[in-house]
Parts: structure tokens; sequence; C-alpha cells
């Protein structure tokens, strides 16, 4: 944890850098599982714990201020005079005073540099050693969230301060990249070729950038680089062991489609490409969004810029409203210790979330009221995840944090669920005409609330109004403990089901690799005996062939002597005794002739075995055929089969992706249900409060 002393000691400065353990092998190593406590009504004494796992910063815009508000340290109070709506249903109360507390407060004159200073720098430090961040920011339409996070031309926000101190930090980057990012935590060593790739997509997007977007951008990022080339430099660490390369990526979440703000948007005309949202190793991350390698904070603030401008080609080009979208800028940071495959992959999300809107002041219809029905569903979800994780750390619970109900938090589950840093800046137009909103906004997201009631006669409402409210409160508490669990039941069955779509491709993948091994296993090792037969068999009787071949040989020459001393005892006729001899000889020429027979049988004999045998082979020959031909027929089969299989997978993968959407649609509609729900509890809340307070004052006068 040396970094924590190192970042409150600023004459040290925060870029002193890099834990050392990146050498030591331990890169990828995981941070504990730590819970985050984060949401409103906080006591006293858990509002510390909950500063430490996530800050909720407050930044009220630079406007006239109503004299409503009131700051007094990390508090701000607003009066809630009688003609909001918030007290609709008590005329009798002339104002109310709610106090909300933040982990900090912005007054209206702070500027950029200061919340970048104290929200995001400390923040950066740690992301460079190791561990990943979220910032969003969240606020009515016009509160200044874009301000906060992006900035204007002459007023640069936290991402382009971010860009510039992290470029500073780290040391001078490779001009290719040696290391991407690929699924959310993963990372892949580049080749040679990959890497000219990357080189190329960021050359093009880098002059397509230099296209469109405004060169003063380009100015004023330069003209920030001087001025904060006077913070202290710090000391880096050895990086020579490391293969280090930085990514970024810019994306928009609009009506629960996520669309790359990094494609040229000209391609895509009408028909903006819908991103899907994957999972490895339970991380969620954008399937096929564009990376792209950055060597330079100046780079990466072009990039974003393009992102920018695309965004409001889309909005009004494409669709009128797709600024009102939630837009997320990451920048990954990919390490490999190098010649191991020790890697570590870290990220730092900017998220610009859409305006919140009160439905009841913008009810809209069509596609307008579709668009705020999702903005709100979304950031409702978010409220709602918040609470429950909230709700499970302080009473030891496990209810099912509603992730899944919205994209967003989909997206951001590790860090929502406290297993990562995050952070919020809450913006608010404290103008008179934006009071409503603001107060919803202060109720949405303070860490701790309370409610004073001034001093005022009022008729006592009658009890059967009061408990309506009660009644009221309680239906909504239980709809909405049926409606999450109605959602929780659909998400687990289309879980199983997508499961088991897996689990069916594995196998069949499985079945097929192993039936051909089989076949081709049993027909090799019958061609194989077969061969060796008859090779053995045609041996055998080559060799039997030639031996009685030669001993026929041997035959004829014994033969041809014989004829020759027969020819010479007939010609002395006078000799008796020749007589005698020529007869003996006649003899043995007559058993030699039998002999001769008897071994041309048994040539006979031997070349019908040699026929039968050659026979056996063209047959063996034969059925070698057959099996090949066999072979071809079932693999013919079987690949017909797997195509089969394959598209009944892709339909069976419609099908689901249709019950999905199906799903996201009803589920929307049931959040922006809940949403109104929430709104009006709210109400009944604030008047319950303000009620309870006239109350015991009512008592204490009484007392009195
Ligand atoms: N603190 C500030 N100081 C000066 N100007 C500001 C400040 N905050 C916001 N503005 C200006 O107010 C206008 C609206 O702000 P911005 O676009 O940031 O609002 P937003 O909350 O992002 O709105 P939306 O949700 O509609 O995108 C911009 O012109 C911006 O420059």
């Amino acid at each position: 944890m040396d970094y924590l002393r190192l970042s409150r000691n600023e004459q040290l400065s925060f870029l002193r850098a890099r834990d050392p353990s990146i050498l030591s092998g331990n890169l990828a190593s995981k941070r504990e599982n730590v819970r985050t406590n984060l949401m409103p009504d906080i006591q006293e004494n858990e509002l510390e714990e909950a500063d430490k796992n996530i800050q909720i910063h407050l930044r009220i815009k630079y406007a006239d201020m109503d004299e409503s508000y009131k700051i007094e340290a990390n508090e701000i109070q607003c009066s809630i005079p009688t003609s909001s709506s918030h007290l609709s249903n008590l005329k009798d109360i002339e104002s109310i005073v709610k106090k909300f507390t933040f982990s900090h407060i912005f007054p209206p004159e702070s500027t950029q540099e200061e919340i970048f200073n104290l929200v995001v720098k400390p923040k950066l430090l740690k992301f460079i050693n190791g561990e990943n961040s979220t910032l969003m920011s969240y606020g009515a339409s016009g509160s200044g969230k874009t301000f906060t996070i992006v900035g204007t031309i002459t007023d640069p926000g936290i991402i382009p301060r971010t860009l510039e101190y992290l470029f500073k930090t780290l040391p001078e980057l490779p001009e290719t990249p040696l290391v991407k990012p690929t699924y959310s935590t993963q990372v892949e060593m580049l080749n040679a070729s990959h890497s000219r790739e990357a080189i190329l997509a960021k050359k093009n997007l880098l002059s397509l950038a230099k296209m469109t977007i405004d060169e003063r951008h380009t100015n004023i990022y330069q003209e920030m680089q001087s001025r904060l080339s006077t913070e202290p430099a710090g000391i880096l660490d050895d990086f020579s062991s490391v293969s280090l390369a930085v990514w970024v990526s810019f994306c928009e979440i609009y009506n629960e489609n996520i669309h790359d703000l990094l494609t040229p948007m000209q391609k895509q005309k009408g028909n903006r490409a819908k991103l899907k949202l994957a999972s490895y190793n339970e991380n969620t991350y954008i399937k096929d969004l564009t990376n792209i390698c950055v060597s330079s904070g100046i780079e990466a603030y072009q990039i974003l810029q393009y992102g920018l401008h695309n965004l409001k080609y889309a909005s009004t080009t494409i669709n009128p409203h797709s600024s009102r979208s939630h837009c997320i800028f990451t920048i990954k940071i990919a390490q490999v210790v190098n010649g191991t495959n020790v890697y570590r992959l870290n990220y730092f999300n900017f998220c610009d979330l859409a305006g919140s809107e009160r439905l009841k002041k913008t009810m809209n219809e069509g596609d307008r009221l579709k668009e705020s029905n999702n903005i709100n569903a979304s950031l409702l979800v978010l409220g709602r995840c918040i609470n429950c994780i909230r709700e499970n750390q302080k009473r030891n619970l496990k209810k099912i944090v509603p992730y899944r109900d919205s994209k967003l938090t989909r997206l951001f589950q590790r860090a929502l669920s406290g297993n990562e840093s995050i952070s919020m800046i809450v913006n608010i137009n404290p103008t008179a005409n934006m009071f409503e909103e603001s107060l919803h906004t202060l109720n949405f997201s303070a860490v701790a609330k309370e409610v004073v009631v001034k001093r005022t006669p009022m008729k006592i409402k009658t009890k059967s109004r009061f408990s309506s409210y009660l009644q009221a409160r309680n239906l909504f508490a239980a709809n909405q403990e049926e409606d999450a669990c109605e959602i929780n039941r659909m998400q687990d069955l289309i879980d199983k089901l997508y499961l088991e779509l897996e689990r069916q491709t594995q196998y069949c993948t499985e079945q097929e690799v192993r039936i051909r091994d089989e076949i081709w296993e049993q027909q090799n090792a019958v061609i194989e005996e077969i061969k060796e037969n008859s090779r053995q068999q045609i041996a055998a009787n080559n060799d039997r062939y030639k031996r009685y071949i030669q001993g026929l040989k041997d035959l004829y020459e014994a033969k041809a002597n014989q004829r020759e001393v027969i020819d010479l005892v007939s010609s002395s006729d006078e000799d008796e005794d020749g007589n005698h001899k020529q007869q003996n000889l006649r003899e043995e020429i007559n058993s030699l002739k039998v002999k001769l027979t008897d071994v041309e049988n048994e040539n006979i004999l031997l070349k019908n075995r040699l026929h039968d045998t050659e026979k056996t082979c063209t047959q063996a020959q034969e059925q070698i055929e057959a099996y090949k031909e066999q072979i071809i027929t079932l693999k013919t089969e079987f690949t017909s089969k797997i195509r089969e299989l394959d598209l009944e997978i892709v339909q069976t993968k419609n099908t689901y992706d249709t019950a999905l959407q199906e799903y996201e649609d009803q589920a929307s509609m049931l959040v922006n249900e809940n949403y109104k729900l929430v709104e009006e509890n709210s109400e009944l809340n604030t008047q319950i409060e303000t009620y309870t307070e006239w109350r015991s004052l009512q008592i204490n006068d009484i007392h009195s």
C-alpha cells in the first residue's frame, strides 16, 4: 500500500508510479473481494466506511444559484417551497428543509483542475499500479456532466487531464505495440504483422480525426500540456522487463443498444451496428468493440474527439436524440513480463451518464418517451443495484443484485459489487427553474439525508389519509419485490438455457471428433491386417514356387545326362552286360518319368494356389475400396448431420435472442413502472417525513 502513503504526500508527487511487484511476476493477482457500501440513508458512523469504497461527490454548476440552496462543508440544504410537487399533498406546510450529505461538495466556483486533483489523481496512481477504476457523472440534462468529464475547448475536463498525467507518468511507449487487451481481463502478445495492423488502424483513425475535429482542440490540449509540465515529475521504476501498451475504446449505450463510437458513422448510415455483451471468467465485456493503441496523450485525445464527433453525427443524422445516451470512454493498460505468461490488464472507465429526466415533467410520446424510459430505467437499475448491495451488507443478506436488468449495470458489475474502485460526480444546476430536477438528483444520489420541517401552522391531515399513504407505500414495496423476483427468475432461466445451448454445442463437436477418429481407426486396422496377410501369403507362395521350379530344372538336367548314357550303351548291342544295364536304366527312366509327372502335378497345384492367392488379394483390394467409399459416405452423412445441428443451434440461438429481447423490453417496461412508483414513493416519503416532523413539533408544542 505504498502508493497510498505517496499519494498523500504531494511533494513526492503522484507521479511516483508503479508498484515494483510488477517485476516480480505477480501482475495478474486479484484484489480481495471487498464489498462496497454505497448509498442513501447511511448513518454517520457508516459514512466514513462508505467513503472509502465509493465517493459520491456533488458538483454545482456555475450559474445563478437559487436562494433555496445553502452549502456547509460536505452538506447541502434545500428549502423546498410549497409550490414543489414534493409537497403537493401537504399544502398546509409552508416549507421544509432537506439536508443532503456527500463525500465532497464542489461549489459553483470550483475549477476543473480542483475536481481533477481531488477526485481523479489518487485513482490514477492506483490505476497505474494495477487497480481498475470507474468514474461516473450523473445528473439532469444540462447540469454539466459532459463539461465535468470532457470539458470544453477552453476548459479541459477530467479525461484530457487524465490522459496527459497518465502519459507523463508512464515510460515512453514503443511506436509499435507488443501487447493487446483481448477479453475484459486478458492480454495477448502481438506478432509483427498484428502490431503493424494495430498501427495502421491507429493511423487511419487519426487521419479521420484530423479531418473531422476542430483544430482548436489540439491547440488547447497542447497548451494544457505545457501548463501541466510544471507539475513535479516522478521517478519511475525499471520497466525494461515489461512490455506495456495503452489502448482506448469509446462506446455509447443508447436505448439499451451498444454502439461503437470509433467506427466511421458515415458507413453505418441508418443501421448502426449493435454490439453485444459477453462474459469471460465472470467479467462482462463488449464483444467486437474497437480498441485503438495510443502512445501519447494527444493521440488518445484526438481519438476521444473523433468519438465525440461520431456521437454528434449520430445525434444529428441517424437519430435526433442519440446524444441522450450513456457514453463510456475506457483507457486500458496491458502489460506482460517479457518471456513469461505473466500479464496484467487494467482499465479506467469514464462514464458520462445520460441526463436523468422526471417523467412527469417530460412526459412525451413515441420514440422520445421510449428513450426517456430507457434512460430512467437504466439509472433506476443502477440505484437499485447500489441499494441492494448496501442492504445485503448492512443486514448480512444474500439478495440477488439486479445487475442484469440493464446493460449499464451488467457492464459495471465488478465495479458496483465493490471489487473495484468507483466514484460518482453528481451534477446539479442550481437555478430556480431546475429546482425539481436538482432535488430529484440529490434524493437519488446523496450519501445521507435528513428532513427538517419549519415551524408553521398546519391543519392535521385525517388519519385515514396518512394510513392511505402507508398503504400505498407498502403496496409499492410489495410490487417492487415481486417484480424483482420475477425478473431474477426469468434471468436465471435465460442463463440456464444459454448454458444448455453451450453444453449441447460442445457435446456435438466432441461427438463428431470421437466418431471420426473411431471409424478411421477401425477401417485402418482392418485394411492393414488384410494387407499384411496378403503380403505374407504371396511371399510364401513365391518361395515355394521358386523351389519347385529349381527341382524341375534339376530333374531335366539329370534326365538329359541319362539319355546320353543310354545312347552310349545302345551303340554296343552285342554286349549282354550292356543289355542288362540298359534294362536298368529304362526302369530308372520310367521311375524318373513318374516323378516328373508328380512334380508337374504339384506345379499345377501350386499355380492354382497362386491364382487363388491373387484372387484373395484382388478381393481384399476391392474390400479396401469398398471401405473407402463407406468412409466417404459416412463422412458426407456426418457433415450434413453436423450442418443440421449447426442450423438447429443457430435457430435455438435466434429463438433465445428473440426471447431475450422480449424479456429486456418487458424488464424495461417493468423497471419504468417501478421508476414512476419510485417517484411517487419519494414524494410520499417526503410527505411522511414532513408529517412526522410536524407531528413531533406539535407534540413538543403541546408539552411546552
Ligand atoms: N461548471 C460549469 N461552468 C461553466 N459552464 C458549464 C459548467 N457546467 C456546465 N456548463 C455548460 O453548460 C452547458 C451544458 O452542460 P453539459 O453539456 O455538460 O450538460 P450535460 O449534463 O452533459 O447535459 P446532457 O445530459 O444533456 O448531455 C454546456 O454549455 C457547458 O459548457
